[in-house]
């Protein structure tokens, strides 16, 4: 059987899930690349790949589309790694630069800047200042692990999860394990079960990373994130996606 091509998170959210995958048997069925979650996207809707651990609003891009497990990179609450930084407050903000590397938290930053803060700034997508704008009035959004221990270093700092929450009430999900075919049911319930265990041995991953004092990993991967596609869930998802789709 040929091997069944996924690209996964580069970012230390997805490790729980890698390292269940490589624990597991299902590790000789697959063909995985590691990918900032943009490219993720990309390579699903381009037909490189067959599953993706994609941000979600990228599935308005996709003809075809299966969630294919009750796993998934979200948050109930902040989830200290999506942010708008920022000098001033929200309400004074002129320009909001986006961070190439996201799908989902681009448009839930505009979805709250238009529907929950009720502002207009102007969006710019590859800014040549990007992540370190000159200019006072002008924030951005930054996710993954390059926001670790960057939360102090702003006088504003908005966790998009957190916010989210606040407006909805309900939990976010960022990316969801996405197939843009139909796969093997067996596939798919080893696939999980090695999910899975990767979840269950949270603890002994955290005896692996590097410690950082700027951040705190356990919290980060025990806490802040919350991996399961819950019912709560899969209705902020689908309510995600309208918004976006009225923008
Ligand atoms: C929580 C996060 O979730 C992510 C945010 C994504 C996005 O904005 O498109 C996609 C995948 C996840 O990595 C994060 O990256 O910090």
């Amino acid at each position: 059987m040929d091997k069944i091509k996924i690209s996964a998170v580069s970012y230390t959210n997805t490790k729980p899930f890698l390292y269940g995958l490589q624990h597991s048997e299902i590790k000789e069925q697959i063909d995985l690349s590691l990918d900032m979650p943009s490219d993720c996207a990309q390579k699903l809707i381009d037909g490189k790949v067959d599953i993706g651990l994609i941000p979600v609003a990228a599935t308005l891009n996709l003809p075809e589309w299966h969630i294919i497990s009750n796993y998934c990179i979200g948050a109930n609450g902040p989830v200290n790694s999506v942010f708008i930084f920022s000098n001033c407050p929200i309400e004074e903000v002129k320009t909001v630069q986006l961070d190439p590397e996201s799908r989902s938290s681009n448009n839930l930053a505009k979805v709250l800047l238009k529907n929950y803060w009720k502002v207009q700034p102007q969006l710019v997508t590859n800014a040549s200042d990007y992540a370190a704008p000159t200019d006072e009035k002008t924030a951005f959004v930054l996710i993954g692990d390059r926001t670790f221990g960057k939360a102090e270093q702003y006088k504003y700092v908005y966790d998009l999860a957190g916010e989210w929450k606040k407006f909805t009430g309900l939990p976010f999900v960022f990316a969801a394990w996405i197939a843009n075919k139909p796969i093997p049911e067996e596939f798919v319930k080893d696939f999980n079960q090695a999910l899975r265990q990767g979840l269950a041995h949270r603890t002994d991953l955290l005896k692996q990373l590097p410690h950082r004092a700027d951040f705190d990993l356990e919290d980060y991967l025990m806490h802040k994130l919350d991996f399961d596609l819950t019912e709560d869930k899969r209705k902020a998802l689908y309510m995600f996606l309208n918004y976006i789709k009225a923008l």
